[in-house]
């Protein structure tokens, strides 16, 4: 997987880009990351920016209120992409690993909080937009489609009914023996799609010209065939 393409270099506008946005759990990391491999393009996970800001503000102590210190820490936070080599992505925040924190609920209730302040959001867009280089991108998150890459060729919305999305999620953190409960992570999911639907800025929604694709109930296999076909008919 091609993860951080000359991270200093301009964008090449002439790179295709496929835009998967969508809520929490719907599954856009996974289905991205595993088109991107069968493409051979690079792939940008925007959560992870914003889910290293929420980290790095919680290594410095910072109030989340404090709009003011998370837009500097927004700019002093320097955010790596790694392929782990079997198709995971590692993210080295300030050059330390913090993959497992940046994945914990914590630090996706902190990135959403953090995702609404629209001075981070403005110090975050170059950064996302540098990682269009040829061959192409696939991008994921809530605003690749509407704000990020307006232009992009191919846009997919993504979405799972919330109860099918918990029952992801408490799988994939029981496999980790991360103790939860199902209803917890409902109540979070629910919590998480209104604060991102409802913020001023960027909010969580489909593109106009976004292929809306419900996995509810549909494989991991099945959903990258339909956006390989939306790609390559
Ligand atoms: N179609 C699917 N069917 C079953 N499980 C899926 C499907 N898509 C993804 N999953 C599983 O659901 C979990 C969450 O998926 P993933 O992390 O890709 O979602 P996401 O939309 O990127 O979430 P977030 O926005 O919180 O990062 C993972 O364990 C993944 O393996
Ligand atoms: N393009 C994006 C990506 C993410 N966010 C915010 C909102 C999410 O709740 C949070 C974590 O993202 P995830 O890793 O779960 O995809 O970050 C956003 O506002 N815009």
């Amino acid at each position: 997987m091609n993860t951080d393409p000359r991270p200093s270099a301009a964008p090449d506008f002439s790179a295709p880009v496929l835009a998967i946005d969508g809520p929490s759990g719907s599954g856009k990391g996974t289905i991205s990351r595993l088109v991107a491999q069968r493409l051979g393009w690079h792939y940008l996970d925007s959560g992870a920016l914003y889910r290293a800001v929420g980290v790095a503000a919680g290594w410095a102590d910072l109030d989340l209120d404090d709009h003011g210190a998370l837009v500097r820490c927004t700019f002093d936070t320097e955010v790596g992409f790694r392929d782990d080599g079997r198709g995971e992505l590692r993210v080295l925040v300030n050059g330390t690993d913090a993959t497992d924190e940046l994945r914990t609920e914590t630090a996706g209730a902190a990135a959403s909080a953090i995702a609404a302040i629209p001075e981070v959001r403005a110090a975050l867009k170059d950064r996302q937009r540098r990682f269009r280089q040829l061959p192409g991108l696939v991008a994921d998150g809530r605003d690749m489609g509407t704000v990020i890459f307006p232009d992009a060729r191919f846009k997919v919305f993504l979405t799972a009914s919330a109860e099918e999305r918990a029952q992801r999620r408490y799988k994939q953190l029981n496999d980790k023996g991360v103790s939860v409960t199902l209803d917890g992570l409902l109540r979070e999911i629910l919590a998480r799609d209104a604060r991102d639907a409802q913020r001023a800025v960027a909010p969580l929604r489909p593109a106009e010209d976004a292929v809306h694709i419900d996995t509810t109930g549909v494989g991991i296999e099945d959903v990258v065939e339909r956006v390989l076909e939306i790609v390559n008919p």
